[in-house]
């Protein structure tokens, strides 16, 4: 894909794009031997890239996405947008439709230098992801957990703390009924702390796992993970925390175009303080855990003052069994 390209778009559409509330989205289509099948150009108003297979087109409504999609044969296809709910919408509809499970090949999110990143966590309603003594498993319902397992199924990686994997030793795999696809999975651990025996590196799991380390770190253990067929990735630097930056952008360059950050509190707060993040699910469970030393969902160094803190909108309560599921976003700069 010409990135020169697409990026020269985005920036002639940015505009547009924020100044919409009904923002529109762009499609791509990276087709087979340059044609494209079965399919008037006129309409959708295609433009072509003379330089590379991609036909570009800018569209309004769902409808019409459908419609497009269903008459091509074997279309890359990457839809772009600034408006998560029409990610969320485009990766529903490919997920539901076989052809495209099968074509694997879809891309939907936000034209950035990072993957698109959502942060989930099931709190209690006094907002502890965990008691005192580190039991978390689990806090929200098997409902709200179905929700968060679309999540895994729908994202490219799950990113979490070195804490999490030691104290919880998660899987981190998606499961639901029927087809569903594991994410990678990455790590955020300086010291390679993490046991050789945690599930995550079981050769029985499908995906890989990618441990971003700093530099100075055992070369017999990189070896021994890598042998199970997991990626060490040293930073090259001693500096802690690990750089989010840094890790984000080389996940990108590995073709990671979205991610799922879930945990534990560090994390979470590193991710929100420095902006790196596009939406928030919240599962709120009605149980209360308190316990001053037990985690509570964001904790870090924490904001100042309010002024500093990390202003967000409310887009959408969901309701599964007897959680709430808030959706939020980031509030963009000019918002009331
Ligand atoms: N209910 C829920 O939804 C969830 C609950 N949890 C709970 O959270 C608890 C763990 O949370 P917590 O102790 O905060 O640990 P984290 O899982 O957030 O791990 C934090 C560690 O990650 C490493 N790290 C490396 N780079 C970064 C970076 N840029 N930013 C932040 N951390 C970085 C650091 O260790 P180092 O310096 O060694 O690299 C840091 O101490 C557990 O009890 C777990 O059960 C966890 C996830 C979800
Ligand atoms: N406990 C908890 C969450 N915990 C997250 O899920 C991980 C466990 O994953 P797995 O081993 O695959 O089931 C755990 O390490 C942490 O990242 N998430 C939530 O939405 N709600 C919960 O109550």
């Amino acid at each position: 894909m010409n990135k020169e390209f697409i990026n020269s778009l985005f920036l002639r559409t940015k505009k547009q794009f924020i100044e919409r509330s009904d923002s529109p989205y762009f499609l791509i289509l990276e087709v087979d031997q340059g044609k494209l099948n079965y399919y008037k150009i006129n309409e959708l108003n295609l433009i072509q890239d003379r330089d590379t297979d991609l036909y570009v087109s800018f569209l309004y409504d769902n409808l019409k996405l459908n419609e497009c999609l269903k008459r091509l044969n074997k279309p890359r296809i990457y839809i772009m947008s600034s408006n998560v709910e029409i990610i969320d919408y485009a990766n529903q509809f490919f997920l539901d439709d076989p052809r495209f499970k099968e074509l694997n090949e879809v891309y939907c999110g936000l034209l950035k230098h990072r993957p698109y990143v959502t942060l989930s966590f099931g709190m209690s309603l006094d907002g502890k992801i965990a008691t005192r003594t580190g039991d978390s498993k689990y806090i929200s319902g098997q409902k709200s957990r179905t929700f968060v397992h679309q999540l895994r199924n729908s994202h490219d990686a799950i990113l979490v703390g070195i804490n999490t994997v030691m104290i919880d030793h998660p899987l981190l795999t998606t499961r639901l009924k029927g087809q569903s696809k594991d994410p990678i999975k990455v790590v955020l651990d300086s010291d390679l702390k993490i046991d050789l025996n945690e599930p995550i590196l079981s050769q029985l799991n499908h995906t890989k796992t990618i441990i971003f380390t700093s530099k100075s770190v055992d070369f017999d253990k990189v070896r021994k993970i890598t042998e199970k067929g997991h990626e060490v990735i040293s930073l090259d630097t001693d500096n802690k925390p690990l750089d989010l930056k840094r890790v984000l952008q080389i996940l990108k360059e590995k073709g990671i175009h979205s991610m799922l950050v879930e945990g534990g509190s560090t994390i979470h707060f590193s991710f929100i303080e420095s902006g790196l993040f596009d939406r928030l699910f919240s599962t709120i469970s009605p149980i209360i855990i308190g316990g001053m030393t037990a985690k509570s969902a964001v904790e870090g160094v924490g904001f100042e003052t309010l002024k500093e803190s990390c202003k967000l909108d409310f887009n959408k309560v969901i309701k599964r069994g007897s959680d709430y599921i808030i959706k939020a976003t980031p509030r963009k700069e000019g918002d009331i």
